[in-house]
């Protein structure tokens, strides 16, 4: 699968090892930034893959601040986008399953045992369809 990756300052060596661990699952990876821990703007990097989700270059988004928060919140402002904040292993399977999220958003205080447990998760399930379509279908129009 092709994955866009971005983060902020907090979120960088969390990134390495999310990336290190896509690619020995044979996950192309794209790494749009930060490339350091010098402070950065979530922002800028929540729509740099936003960008490549919503346009089709990436099946799947990761993005990574202090809390996740700032990320979701940037990410969802584009249309197309279905960012989800996990902290629970529970929980990513549940926005697969039900939301078809299209980004996982991970915040770095929640600990990079429960952060890699949420990202094998999230990446292994798949939407379930059926009800859940009608609904995800309605999300696109409750903002036009
Ligand atoms: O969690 C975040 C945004 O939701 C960011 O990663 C930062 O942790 C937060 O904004 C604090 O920024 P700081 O410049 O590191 O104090």
């Amino acid at each position: 699968m092709n994955i866009a990756i971005g983060n902020d300052h907090r979120g960088y060596k969390l990134k390495l090892k999310i990336i290190e661990w896509l690619k020995a699952s044979k996950h192309k990876v794209e790494d749009v930034g930060a490339f350091s821990e010098e402070s950065a703007d979530y922002p800028d990097f929540a729509g740099k893959v936003a960008r490549m989700v919503a346009d089709g270059e990436a099946a799947r988004g990761i993005l990574i601040c202090g809390t996740g928060i700032g990320m979701s919140i940037s990410a969802n402002k584009m249309p197309g986008i279905r960012a989800a904040l996990v902290y629970k292993p529970e929980y990513a399977a549940l926005t697969r399953m039900h939301n078809d999220a299209n980004i996982l958003c991970l915040g770095e205080m929640n600990g990079d045992d429960l952060n890699m447990e949420v990202l094998k998760i999230f990446m292994s399930t798949e939407f379930e369809g059926g009800r859940h379509q009608r609904r995800v279908d309605k999300i696109s129009g409750c903002c036009c």
